[in-house]
């Protein structure tokens, strides 16, 4: 009988040879690039005359840089245009399929490839960009890249790897109302740390991620990397395979009921050893938002700023480049933070689920004055899905605005920026200093329903009230 995780026979099944340094050569079943970390890569490979292996197993879109209002070219933005430039010319010279703006299908990385049914259990997948956990949600191993790393999966389709342990996160039981996937993992970061997860792989297991929907799956596995962990998975079910059918990549006929059994193999086995296993309970989490700069700093939307002294020692120092930086006190209630800017979107929230529940805090409410609020669709599937079902007039009529595909105000590398130290309410992932485009800016992350309750009062507050 197989006593293996998932991790590890995804990860001897693709294994090529181990290197003289001890590294495992791994076999990259799927290559996503982006406009951000592909140019200096492609550069290397002409340097070296060297081609991309397999085109047919690369695919590449735009999403960090794309404006979500005025998508003219050339774009307004120089550096925008180059970098644009650069993956065009770059996908055509290599044969590699490109989902550009306006093609339907382009949109955040994350996001289109798991639409498409590219993304499938059992593969490895790289990108250059750290968020590539998010598609362990199918059962893939799948990580971040860092450029030179781009290049050798371009070359070779392999990459030099150490292998990772496996911790088990259980989470078991129903969540509350009001309380969403979002909240699920930041409670986990929240309790093990940003760098709770550095060397391992994060397996995600319990009742409460079984009967999570794949897109809240995505959320979840999508910021495995916050807590430190390279890649996140949850073992392959009914719900995955659901949800793969049918669309454009999925194995069709005969090779489907092929591939579901072989999906079922891969799963890992009930006496599977962990290197660590910790065990949550649903019902204890709050529907939870950050307070400082890092995503474990994190509390219920009921609590208070923590004081230093209720704080371990380690995470004393930080909380305070935290509460200087986010201009909040130790021991004040996080709810009643008065909000400038409230954003929905991103890799981690900006999928359809995401964009559904938002709107149903939304209709017949109206965005507090004084509060900019805007909602930018994870893909052009996701915006054209959202219009059939007219949740954009739900918006619109609310006072949010409704933009084009990308990532905008996640990172801000587009023309959605915060001015001075302006503080956002935002459903994506990362609340680091300078984050979303002013060296002043704030950010606290929560769930795009907590981000809608907080643009109507103007004000951190808790979306349970509207329930
Ligand atoms: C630009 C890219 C390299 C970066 C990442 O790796 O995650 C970005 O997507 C982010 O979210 O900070
Ligand atoms: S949406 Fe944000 S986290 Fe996701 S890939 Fe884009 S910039 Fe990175």
């Amino acid at each position: 009988m197989s006593t293996g995780t998932l991790f590890d026979k995804v990860w001897d099944l693709h294994t090529v040879r181990i290197l003289p340094s001890g590294q495992t050569q791994l076999f990259i079943g799927l290559h996503l690039i982006h406009e951000v970390t592909s140019p200096q890569a492609f550069a290397m490979l002409r340097d070296r005359k060297l081609k991309v292996l397999f085109p047919d197993r690369t695919v590449a879109t735009v999403d960090h840089i794309v404006p979500t209002e005025n998508q003219h070219r050339p774009f307004v933005d120089d550096l925008a245009e180059e970098m644009m430039r650069a993956i065009e010319t770059n996908a055509k010279d290599n044969n590699i399929p490109f989902y550009n703006i306006g093609s339907g299908n382009q949109g955040i990385v994350h996001v289109i490839a798991p639409e498409q049914g590219l993304t499938q259990p059992g593969m490895t997948i790289a990108c250059g960009d750290s968020h590539t956990s998010t598609h362990g949600a199918f059962g893939a191993i799948a990580f971040g890249i860092g450029t030179s790393q781009v290049r050798d999966v371009l070359a070779t389709q392999t990459l030099a790897l150490s292998k990772l342990k496996v911790r088990k996160i259980e989470v078991n039981g129903t969540l509350p109302p009001g309380v969403y996937a979002k909240d699920v993992v930041l409670h986990i970061i929240r309790k093990l740390g940003v760098k709770g997860g550095v060397g391992y792989a994060y397996e995600y297991a319990g009742t409460t991620f079984e009967a999570m929907s794949m897109e809240e799956r995505m959320t979840v596995c999508n910021m495995a990397i916050e807590g430190g962990a390279r890649c996140g998975y949850i073992n392959p079910d009914e719900v995955t395979f659901e949800y793969l059918k049918g669309r454009d990549f999925s194995p069709k006929g005969q090779d489907w009921d092929k591939a579901v059994e072989w999906w079922k193999s891969i799963r890992s086995d009930a006496n599977a050893q962990y290197d660590d296993v910790v065990v949550f309970d649903a019902g204890e989490i709050e529907p939870t938002v950050t307070w400082g700069i890092t995503p474990g700093q994190g509390i219920g939307v009921t609590e208070v700023v923590p004081t230093p002294e209720s704080l371990p020692e380690g995470d004393r120092f930080i909380a305070q480049e935290a509460y200087e930086y986010m201009q909040l006190k130790p021991g004040s209630p996080i709810m009643g933070t008065p909000v400038d800017v409230c954003f929905i979107g991103s890799c981690t929230n900006g999928r359809i689920s995401d964009l559904r529940e938002a709107a149903k805090f939304a209709q017949g409410r109206q965005v507090a004055s004084g509060v900019k609020a805007f909602v930018v669709p994870g893909s052009e599937r996701v915006k054209q899905q959202a219009e059939a079902e007219g949740l954009d007039k739900i918006f619109t009529q609310a006072g949010f605005e409704w933009r084009e595909a990308g990532c905008s105000m996640c990172l801000a590398m587009n023309p959605d920026k915060l001015v001075g130290d302006q503080i956002s309410a935002s459903s994506s992932n990362r609340n680091f200093k300078g984050r979303q485009g002013s060296s002043t800016g704030r950010t606290l992350l929560m769930s795009p329903a907590m981000v809608v309750a907080a643009a109507v009062n103007g004000k951190v507050s808790d979306v349970r009230q509207f329930i």
